[in-house]
């Protein structure tokens, strides 16, 4: 458990973008999410990421306003918003479906947060002309939803979201209707904007390549509860639990037992054929523990240091190759090799594993 715990009292001198505090929100009296805290500084890319039900959507629209929390606090720039509605926070919003609507024009649909706030039609057409052209849809401005691409409607919903120059903006999966390619395009357009006009974005997503390209730090979520916050190469290189290791990028997960309690710094840890030397980033205690090792981390050769195994398959994935190595007990690991080594080891050699002392883990089960 390594969520960075946040009183809004210990909060850095700057004044956060937002900040959640003790926050708990039930359905039907069901906890969904418990005593949760955060902060997220001004101008921060923040990624929630979690598999599905562990709460990102709910936590999103608590801070929307959407559903009212049964305790805690939420401050947007240091001023407690927990009992104002959503149309009174200045959010921008960009959903999975878009949520355009299908009889208004490119234009209207951008306007329409301005036109709701009054705003005079010369600035409304300076604004929107402006927001459009930022997300590269000039000239479609008197299209309607339906004669657009997908990517097409979600750079609108996102000008639509911007052009109300939004204290918030939170996304909720985005790029998840748009197909691989125009993904990766889309959320291009997407840092690039949220970092041109600097605002604090909370953005849902399931995904750990978008959250770890993306964001200037993540969330990991499980069950209602921050398991880990902390920036993406800390999230993959030093993740504090199993849970997180797991569900950010492939990693081995063997269940070690240790003979004693392992202080932090480099451990001796037996596996069926050997001992490794791993790194315990917190203090371990004795018995069972977990050994976390990502697969580009471990080395192979034919004939070097380290433990004996045996490939059993292997499979070209393009940019790398990743071997199948059994060890004794029945114990097998995922090597990954980059580059050209694709043809280096074929099933049914033996090998030896080589395991980084610093980048091979051992934690607390
Ligand atoms: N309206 C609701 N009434 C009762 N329970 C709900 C409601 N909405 C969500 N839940 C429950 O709350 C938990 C969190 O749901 P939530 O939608 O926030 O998860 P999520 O992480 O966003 O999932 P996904 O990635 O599938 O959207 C789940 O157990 C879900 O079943």
């Amino acid at each position: 458990m390594n969520a960075e715990p946040v009183s809004i009292a210990a909060a850095s001198t700057a004044t956060p973008g937002l900040a959640i505090d003790g926050l708990a929100v039930a359905y039907g009296g069901q906890r969904v999410i418990e005593n949760l805290s955060l902060t997220i500084e001004q101008g921060c890319f923040f990624t929630l990421l979690g598999p599905s039900g562990c709460g990102k959507t709910t936590l999103l629209r608590t801070i929307a306003g959407f559903i009212q929390a049964a305790e805690g606090r939420l401050l947007f720039g240091g001023s407690d918003v927990t009992r104002l509605p959503p149309h009174r926070r200045n959010i921008g919003m960009v959903f999975q479906d878009y949520a355009l609507f299908p009889d208004k024009t490119v234009f209207d649909n951008v306007a329409y947060g301005l036109r709701a706030r009054r705003v005079d039609e010369a600035t409304i057409r300076r604004k929107v002309a402006q927001s459009l052209d930022h997300v590269g849809l000039g000239h479609l401005a008197a299209r309607h939803p339906a004669a657009l691409s997908g990517g097409q409607r979600q750079r609108v919903a996102l000008a639509r979201a911007l052009v109300i120059e939004p204290q918030l903006l939170l996304m909720d999966e985005p790029l998840s209707n748009l197909d691989a390619k125009l993904r990766v395009q889309v959320r291009e357009v997407i840092t690039e904007l949220q970092r041109e006009a600097g605002i604090t974005t909370i953005f849902v997503t399931h995904d750990q390549d978008e959250a770890l390209a993306m964001s200037d730090r993540i969330g990991v979520m499980n069950r209602g509860r921050l398991e880990q916050v902390g920036p993406p190469s800390a999230i993959y290189r030093e993740p504090a639990t199993g849970y997180v290791a797991d569900f950010v990028g492939a990693a081995n997960l063997v269940k070690v037992t240790l003979p004693a309690a392992a202080a932090i710094g480099p451990v001796m840890v037996p596996l069926p054929g050997g001992v490794v030397t791993a790194r315990a980033p917190a203090t371990v205690p004795a018995g069972h523990a977990l050994l976390v090792a990502r697969p580009e981390e471990i080395s192979l050769t034919r004939d070097g240091e380290g433990l004996t195994g045996t490939v059993r398959r292997r499979q070209y994935l393009g940019g790398r190759t990743t071997y199948k190595v059994e060890l004794p007990e029945g114990l097998t690991l995922a090597v990954d090799l980059h580059g050209d080594r694709h043809d280096a080891f074929q099933p049914g050699d033996l090998v030896r594993l080589g395991f980084d002392p610093l980048r091979t883990l051992v934690l607390a089960s």
